[in-house]
């Protein structure tokens, strides 16, 4: 899909082209058949590798891409391509740098409808979710080539006219690797602070979504990156490791498991390389018999049902009042009856495929589970056959809502990354925060309540790095996001994430004589 370098006249009427291509994809139908690595400014082919993979459409479960795991030697290559433009972006100015991220903004947001369209077949979310996620990322990187401007260091005065400055200078070559729920979002939310602070980054996409983040590294080139400065290579958990213990490699950035995250850090550590995790979570939402109970029902589907509730943020532990559980409850399931399943790819869909088989039987086998240690399935919960034949192969489930829940219950204590929501009922402010924070998890957190001080007074209890005041799963770029506890350490997004991208230099200038002690 890499279109030729045009001029301003023919760049507008790219997207109407474009657009035209996309709509004609409708499910069933795309099929990749160009290379999925990326590296020295061209699609190519990996030079060895260590197995091979296979991408579905979800909906579908057609094959779409087939492709081989890049090699120690490809990943080598990937790095030295990153290696090469580092030396000139690093050297440019936060201004300089800024104006190709903006390029790259306005680019994806011309072809959003087509990178969403890609995201939907690949990921299985509705359309209507991918054009959000395409949205956020662009934002991103916009918000990102604003700050890259204004990046700056400290002057500080010494005794007798010396002085001293700090730089906020690159890291060098940055390594991302990313989970399958969001992959071009995930992508831009790691490349848009590494490249912003003037580093380079080589990104390895999950082995079941390669395909947005190819036409990223497109985008910034087309937007006048440097050749090399976002390179892709294509793999599973070897192709990770070589990333990461690759000494060329400046620093790790990871969204995926906790068990991976730990094997990340362990790797890093032999390098002293810095790393950022955003890992899983079993997020609380606690729900006071004060709130609006239409926020308050919103707010629960939000926090349980996006992308088929595989998003790692999810409020899936919803704390009910007991004076509000049954209305509240009935009015959830009401909801949930609403939601419409089936081809991703249409405009009224709001729930699409899981990812795999593997991935919809492990949420079965959660459900199963449930039900035997005594929870009550209220809606929901089973295989579902959308009527088109051919979404016959498609793995979805319809959305589910769990009462008679107990927080021993395995469907209350480990990560489902299913449509699932668990609903548990409490009595005191005390007992549901200290019901809350017990867990190893610390990612996301939500309050729904008219009360001010209460509202207040929970977030700040809550052990998690992201809350929510009566609403959930909101994610404005300018808002730090990372986790607590087993959740990760790290942010993505808002300002501070320049200083996760990014080493102070403290410069000491002598104006005086050297003071020897000898
Ligand atoms: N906090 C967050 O922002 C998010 C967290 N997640 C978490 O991720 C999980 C689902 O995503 P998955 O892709 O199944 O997670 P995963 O941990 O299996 O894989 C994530 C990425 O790591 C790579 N990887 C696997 N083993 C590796 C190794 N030994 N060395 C280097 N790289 C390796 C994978 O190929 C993939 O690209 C969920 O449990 C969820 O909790 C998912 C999305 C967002
Ligand atoms: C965009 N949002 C907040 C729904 C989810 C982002 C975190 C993730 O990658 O799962």
């Amino acid at each position: 899909m890499k279109l030729p370098q045009v001029g301003p006249v023919l760049r507008l009427l790219i997207p109407n082209i474009r657009l035209k291509m996309s709509r004609s994809l409708s499910t069933g139908t795309f099929q990749n058949s160009l290379p999925l690595n990326y590296r020295g400014g061209q699609r190519v082919q990996p030079i060895d590798s260590v197995g091979k993979e296979q991408a579905y459409e979800p909906s579908t479960g057609r094959v779409i891409a087939t492709f081989n795991c890049s090699g120690e030697k490809e990943v080598n290559e990937a790095i030295q391509s990153a290696k090469s433009a580092f030396k000139q972006w690093s050297q440019k100015s936060g201004m300089e740098r800024s104006r190709v991220m903006l390029d790259a903004a306005r680019i994806i947001r011309e072809r959003t409808e087509e990178l969403a369209t890609i995201e939907t077949i690949n990921n299985g979310k509705s359309i209507f979710e991918a054009r959000v996620d395409i949205e956020i990322s662009w934002l991103t990187l916009e918000y990102y080539a604003g700050l890259a401007g204004s990046m700056a260091g400290q002057h500080v005065q010494l005794p007798g006219g010396s002085f001293a400055y700090t730089r906020r200078e690159p890291l060098g070559v940055c390594v991302g690797i990313g989970a399958w729920n969001y992959p071009f979002q995930i992508a831009c939310w790691k490349a848009g602070p590494a490249l912003a602070c003037g580093n380079a980054m080589v990104y390895k996409p999950s082995p079941f979504t390669p395909i947005s983040v190819v036409m990223l590294a497109e985008i910034l080139a087309e937007a006048g990156a440097p050749t090399g400065l976002f390179n892709v290579v294509q793999g599973g958990a070897s192709t990770g490791e070589f990333l990461c213990k690759h000494p060329d490699v400046a620093k790790v950035s990871f969204t995926g498991s906790v068990p991976t995250g730990s094997k990340i850090m362990e790797m890093a550590s032999q390098g002293i390389k810095p790393v950022t995790l955003e890992l899983g979570g079993k997020s609380p939402l606690i729900i006071f018999p004060d709130s609006d109970l239409e926020n308050a029902v919103n707010g629960a589907m939000m926090a349980n049902f996006l992308t088929q509730g595989q998003v790692c943020c999810n409020g899936t532990r919803v704390f009910v009042h007991r004076d509000i559980l049954e209305k509240f409850t009935e009015s959830v399931v009401k909801k949930v009856k609403t939601i419409k399943i089936g081809d991703p790819l249409l405009e009224n869909t709001r729930m699409g495929p899981l990812i795999n088989r593997p991935h919809m039987e492990k949420v079965l086998g959660f459900l199963k589970t449930a039900r035997e240690q005594g929870a009550k399935i209220l809606i929901g919960g089973e295989p579902y056959t959308p009527e088109d034949p051919k979404l016959k192969g498609g793995y979805y489930i319809s959305p589910c809502v769990l009462g008679n829940c107990r927080d021993d219950m395995t469907c209350v204590k480990e990560e489902i990354f299913g449509p699932v929501m668990s609903i548990l009922s409490f009595e005191t402010e005390e007992e549901a925060l200290e019901r809350a924070n017990n867990t190893t998890y610390g990612l996301a957190g939500g309050v729904f309540t008219s009360d001010i001080q209460r509202a207040h007074r929970v977030a700040a209890a809550l052990q998690a790095g992201m809350c929510f005041i009566n609403n959930y799963n909101v994610s404005p770029v300018e808002l730090p996001f990372g986790g607590y506890k087993r959740s990760g350490f790290g942010r993505e997004n808002g300002q501070v994430a320049i200083e996760y991208y990014s080493q102070l230099k403290t410069v000491c200038v002598e104006m005086g004589k050297v003071e020897s002690a000898f």
